[in-house]
């Protein structure tokens, strides 16, 4: 890549893709050259020379729209949820067959970073709850977010409760004490082991609450974005860097030197 990131915009007129393209345009050395919308495929045509695309869609589109951005060329930092082991892993699979092809020509590698959430103080949030979570007999997670979301649990959430098991596991922890024998419907969604509930309330953004406790003790570890703005930084740093990470990237938590 040149000095100057071109960047494109999935999901322009969205609330996170609107708010990305200001930051975009705000941002020293990122020129924003194309705002794509529903119904408009990604591919040369509407991608106008972007070295970096953007995708803040709907969970129903996003892994094609990283495998149709991989096949033009262009790096992907995706913010949309909806992703799991299947989907993540076809990606992995595609960016090896394109980035030999890319060695082959001597071009660099394509990066994909599919961060859940972008706010710095959600990254640390889930960054503290790995690292407490091996400490402690029980774990739950609760997410709370604005009730225009379409998915449930949030993608962050399900990313809290996916490192919290691999601690617990790591640690040799069973699951977490649970007496319940009817009534499962109100302990929230199974996330690897871990309980997960969701709140939907006008008002929110987006928080999160991750709750460990032990015979006689709590640790309520909680973060709030209260307004979208807080996760321009952190997108325009994944910008900024996935051009120098070939292959696939989870969690902006490894660009941040956290994990
Ligand atoms: N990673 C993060 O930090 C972070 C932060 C906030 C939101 N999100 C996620 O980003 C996604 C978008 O959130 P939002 O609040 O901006 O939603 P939104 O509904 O405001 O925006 C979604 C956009 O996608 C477009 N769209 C819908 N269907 C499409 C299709 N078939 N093809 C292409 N575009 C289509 C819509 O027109 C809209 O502009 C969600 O998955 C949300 O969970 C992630
Ligand atoms: O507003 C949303 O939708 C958000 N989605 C992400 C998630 O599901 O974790 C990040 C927070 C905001």
């Amino acid at each position: 890549m040149s000095d100057l990131i071109r960047v494109a915009v999935l999901g322009a007129s969205g609330r996170m893709g609107a708010q990305t393209c200001a930051a975009v345009e705000a941002a020293d050395g990122l020129q924003l050259v194309a705002r794509l919308g529903r119904g408009d495929a990604p591919g040369a045509g509407t991608l106008a020379g972007a070295d970096v695309a953007v995708d803040f869609t709907v969970p129903s589109v996003t892994e094609a729209n990283v495998h149709a951005l991989l096949d033009a060329g262009v790096h992907a930092v995706v913010g949309t949820t909806g992703w799991d082991d299947a989907s993540r892993g076809r990606v992995t699979e595609h960016l090896g067959r394109v980035n030999a092809e890319r060695a082959a020509a001597g071009l660099g590698g394509l990066g994909v970073l599919i961060a859940p959430n972008f706010g710095l103080s959600a990254v640390l949030a889930m960054t503290f709850a790995a690292k407490a979570a091996r400490y402690f007999e029980s774990a739950e997670v609760v997410e709370l977010h604005h009730p225009n979301k379409v998915d449930a649990p949030s993608g962050t959430a399900r990313h809290t409760a996916a490192a919290i098991a691999r601690a617990r596991a790591e640690a040799g922890l069973g699951p977490s004490p649970d007496a319940t024998e009817s009534g499962w419907e109100a302990r929230g969604a199974d996330v690897d082991g871990v309980r997960v509930h969701a709140v939907r309330l006008r008002g929110l953004v987006a928080h999160e609450e991750i709750l460990f406790g032990n015979e006689g003790e709590q640790l309520v570890i909680r973060q709030d974005s209260f307004d979208r703005a807080s996760f321009m930084p952190g997108v325009v740093l994944a910008v900024r860097s996935v051009g120098s990470r070939p292959g696939l990237t989870v969690g902006l938590e490894h660009v941040l030197d956290l994990s």
